[in-house]
């Protein structure tokens, strides 16, 4: 892999691309304007997460790759590299990353890294370590700082709790944008329609955090389109549903969207999913939950 000479390489997981992340992209290109019109800014994270291979625990991801390339290249970062973790990497000193990746690899000019970035075999290597490797090697070190919200350090431990627990407004507070999920349009059991709200299903992804089951005010985009949307996270338990779903009625919508990639946008928690006797008070219920996202409005960067 040989790139262009001069580049600010940007370190991090960057799950979620949260405000802080945001800050480090940031940073990278006040430092791209310095150098040459050729140095690039590259994103570079691990895949699989390291926390996948050493503690084979995979846990819930707020961002899939695709949904963090999306939005790199929204806030004008159009490379980003996932470098593949394993048992050999895991193993390399954090100067033999440094001069192996950073260095001949990527021909790293600037480094940008978190003030909490660590690296390196065991995670030897942290920001002051970074920056007498900088000094060693003739790299400019760009270490950020924590990005906090109300005095809360801003990070994807702290987003991912907020998901679980359906505090959606908190998370996009965080977040910078509203929690997505996106994947392909999939058949269901075909009863949406037969009860007046078909509901487009987005395809499961195991990796991902979920919000708990309930119904969320939500905006839907779809070939290029956003549209104001409602969306029940769960198991259908009215209609002996067994899978766990993510389906969305969109509003003034009637077209055939099977297949599609989209994208759900999470604004607001609005009830729990319940047990209804019957399909009669589940209609009912949808047509309340319908009207109250009629009269909501959110405006926040997408
Ligand atoms: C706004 C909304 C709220 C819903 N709330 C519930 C609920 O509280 N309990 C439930 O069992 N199903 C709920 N559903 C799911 C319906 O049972 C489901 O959409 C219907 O069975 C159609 O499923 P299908 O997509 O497999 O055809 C809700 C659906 C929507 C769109
Ligand atoms: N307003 C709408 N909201 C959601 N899906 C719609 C809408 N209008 C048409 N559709 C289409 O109908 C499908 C959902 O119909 P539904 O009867 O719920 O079937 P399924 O169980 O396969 O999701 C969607 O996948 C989409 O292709």
């Amino acid at each position: 892999m040989q790139l262009k000479k001069s580049n600010i390489v940007v370190l991090g997981n960057f799950d979620g691309l949260h405000r802080g992340h945001q800050q480090l992209f940031e940073c990278a290109k006040v430092e791209a304007k310095k150098q040459t019109p050729e140095a690039e800014v590259i994103g570079l994270s691990f895949f699989p997460p390291p926390s996948w291979v050493l503690a084979q625990n995979p846990k819930q991801l707020l961002t899939s790759s695709e949904e963090k390339r999306d939005r790199l290249i929204q806030i004008g970062i159009n490379k980003f590299i996932e470098y593949p973790f394993n048992n050999i990497v895991a193993k390399m000193s954090p100067e033999e990353f440094f001069r192996g990746v950073l260095l001949e690899q990527l021909n790293a000019k600037t480094i940008v890294i978190g003030n909490n970035y660590y690296f390196g075999k065991n995670k030897v290597g942290n920001a002051s370590y970074m920056e007498q490797l900088g000094k060693k090697y003739n790299v400019n070190i760009c270490i950020v700082k924590d990005i906090k919200d109300n005095n809360t350090i801003i990070s994807s431990t702290q987003i991912r709790a907020l998901i679980a627990q359906g505090k959606m407004l908190e998370a996009q507070t965080l977040l910078g944008y509203p929690y997505m999920i996106t994947g392909e349009i999939v058949h269901g059991r075909a009863l949406g329609k037969t009860i007046g709200f078909p509901t487009a299903n987005i395809s499961a992804n195991l990796y991902k955090v979920y919000p708990p089951n309930g119904v969320y005010a939500t905006k839907f985009k779809v070939k290029n389109k956003l549209y104001t949307s409602i969306t029940n996270v769960g198991n259908n338990p009215t209609v002996k549903g067994v899978e766990k779903t993510v389906e969305t009625n969109i509003f003034n919508f009637n077209e055939n969207i099977y297949g599609e990639i989209a994208t759900v946008y999470f604004f607001d928690y609005l009830r729990p999913e319940k047990r209804f006797d019957g399909l009669d008070e589940l209609i009912k219920q949808i047509s309340i939950d319908k009207e109250k996202v009629k009269i909501l409005s959110y405006s926040s960067p997408l």
